[in-house]
């Protein structure tokens, strides 16, 4: 497949090699304006140049950007993968994208990004759902630049603090960078508004470390994954960018697990 990515970051960047190994081509790829000065005929700064020549678009520049490109891509008839789930915490922005695509005929893929078991969260929710809790915890540094450096002091920090306490949509709106996986949790189960979520700063580990706890009619469920953050990255697991290239392989095959 020809591929637009958005986005040239830890994330992108994994994903262009994957997928370029896998024998697809990356055609263009959209940055911010300003920054297209080396080899335009790759870097663009327009949809209207990212979607020119492509069959599928990839988004991993985060929630601005799914929101600021996504509708225009959707819109034009191109199926658009991305790993900025947690965009559509915020309402507006996730009835624009659902109309886009409505609009253009084509879909929006969500990759499941650093967390497992959303299969199970989702088939479990068709039944009653009770009770969904999500538990996120990364080593001090991944949690540099967002709303927990004003709380506590990540630098100097000896034991694990939980900075944050609440529902999913607040975590994934208040941690755009941090916090898609509650997106995620809350969108395969009982939505952004029920699914309960504490994120955890922990000087005691180096990975990213996700918990799930399900309870409903469907029996009871507790998941945890220790990821590995990316090397030009520690906020992101190597995890969330291997399911968008996974997602690819999906949306390429004619047999859909
Ligand atoms: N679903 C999940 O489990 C996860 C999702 N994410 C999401 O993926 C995003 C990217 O993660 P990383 O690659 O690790 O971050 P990064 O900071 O390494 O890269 C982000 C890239 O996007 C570009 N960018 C940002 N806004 C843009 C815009 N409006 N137009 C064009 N380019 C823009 C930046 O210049 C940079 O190249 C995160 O912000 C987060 O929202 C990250 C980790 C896990
Ligand atoms: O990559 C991770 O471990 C999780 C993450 O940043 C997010 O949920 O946005």
């Amino acid at each position: 497949m020809r591929i637009g990515l958005i986005g040239k970051g830890a994330i992108a960047q994994y994903v262009s090699n994957a997928v370029q190994a896998r024998g697809h081509s990356v055609c263009a790829v959209l940055v911010r304006s300003g920054s297209v000065s080396q080899n335009p005929e790759l870097f663009v700064d327009s949809v209207s140049n990212l979607t020119a020549n492509t069959e599928l678009v990839i988004d991993c520049a985060g929630h601005r950007a799914l929101e600021e490109y996504g509708p225009q891509i959707l819109a034009c008839g191109l199926d658009l993968v991305t790993v900025s789930i947690g965009a559509l915490a915020d309402q507006r922005v996730a009835d624009a994208l659902a109309s886009a695509a409505r609009e253009g005929g084509a879909k929006l893929h969500l990759a499941s990004g650093a967390i497992g078991a959303l299969d199970c969260l989702s088939a479990a929710a068709t039944g009653k759902l009770e009770k969904v809790t999500y538990v996120g915890r990364k080593p001090p540094l991944g949690w540099m630049g967002s709303p927990a450096a004003d709380k506590l002091h990540l630098e100097a920090l000896t034991i694990a603090e939980t900075h944050f306490k609440g529902t999913a949509r607040e975590a994934a709106l208040r941690f755009p960078k941090n916090a898609n996986v509650a997106a995620a949790v809350a969108l395969a189960g009982l939505g952004f508004d029920q699914t309960q979520v504490r994120l955890i700063a922990d000087p005691s580990i180096t990975r990213n470390i996700h918990e799930i706890e399900a309870e409903g009619d469907f029996g009871q469920f507790h998941f945890q994954i220790s990821g590995n953050s990316l090397p030009d990255n520690p906020r992101s697991s190597a995890l969330a960018a291997m399911s968008v290239v996974s997602k690819l392989e999906q949306i390429s095959s004619p047999v859909v697990l």
